[in-house]
């Protein structure tokens, strides 16, 4: 059904007009490295969910899970910052603020919540979106893997367009509560915090910060739950969703 193709920029996509809509067709070199990507990630979050499981049927509590499974998390969540540059070199098709809202929260629960405050580690919500992250991650990187080989088995699709309706939300409850957790820590370390007088002639204070953070869920999180709707909407039941040019 494609009626034109050209160039897309030399970002190893091609544009390819479908049914009056720009989608873009990706180049051999994108593709590859998309599928090395992805399949890297799928690993990389099964390897993190398999340690979590051994962990618990070994200790039976989740007392020290975190602990023993952070350098992992930290290797993967961290990479994740690629998806941002392919979004914003145009090799993926979605919203470099979408992406970067993301995972720049992600990244920020990891390094400047769970690893910086080492009391809320044991904490039960950080579990719960230990758990609800990796879910989402090997369904989804093994749904881009599927489709980028097209042979994607319809449970993948389905379970990358249905599970996020609950894990998305119960993701949030555990990052929340988290930040929640953290709080009274933060505000007897003074920790990330700059107090006046200093050189600088700036304050900065950590605990306010967490808690403007916890607010900003409320306008952005219904975003991106939106996003994946709308996306669920496209890809199981092919509505077509008119998007304003690049
Ligand atoms: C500095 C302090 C910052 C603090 C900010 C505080 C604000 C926080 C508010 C936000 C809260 C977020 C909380 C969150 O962390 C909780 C959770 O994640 S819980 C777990 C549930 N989550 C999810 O299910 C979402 C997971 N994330 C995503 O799905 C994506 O990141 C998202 C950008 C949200 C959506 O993805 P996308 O738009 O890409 O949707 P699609 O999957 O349908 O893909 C669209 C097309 O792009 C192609 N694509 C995308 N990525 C790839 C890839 N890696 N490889 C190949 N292809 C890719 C995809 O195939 C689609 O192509 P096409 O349209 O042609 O079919």
């Amino acid at each position: 059904m494609a009626s034109s193709e050209e160039d897309g920029g030399g970002n190893g996509a091609v544009e390819e007009k479908e049914n009056g809509k720009k989608k873009k067709k990706l180049g051999a070199l994108a593709t590859t490295w998309l599928i090395f990507y992805n399949v890297a990630m799928t690993a990389g979050w099964l390897v993190l969910g398999i340690a979590m499981v051994r962990f618990y049927i070994q200790k039976g509590t989740h007392r020290g899970l975190f602990r023993s499974v952070q350098k992992t998390l930290k290797f993967f969540q961290t990479f994740a910052l690629l998806e941002v540059i392919h979004c914003a070199v145009g090799i993926v098709r979605t919203s470099v603020l979408v992406t970067g809202v993301q995972v720049s929260s992600r990244i920020f629960m990891v390094w400047f919540i769970a690893h910086s405050i080492k009391q809320i580690q044991n904490e039960e919500s950080v579990i719960l979106f230990l758990v609800v992250w990796t879910v989402t991650e090997i369904t989804r990187y093994s749904f881009y893997t599927f489709n980028l080989l097209n042979h994607l088995p319809y449970f993948i699709k389905w379970a990358r367009y249905n599970f996020f309706i609950i894990l998305y939300p119960a993701g949030v409850a555990g990052e929340l509560l988290t930040i929640y957790a953290a709080l009274p820590y933060v505000k007897k370390t003074g920790m990330f915090s700059l107090r006046l007088p200093n050189k600088y002639n700036v304050s900065f204070d950590y605990y306010y910060f967490l808690i403007i953070v916890m607010f900003s869920y409320v306008p952005l999180f219904p975003q991106l739950y939106f996003h994946m709707l709308r996306q669920r909407r496209r890809v199981l039941h092919g509505e077509v969703i008119v998007e304003k040019d690049d």
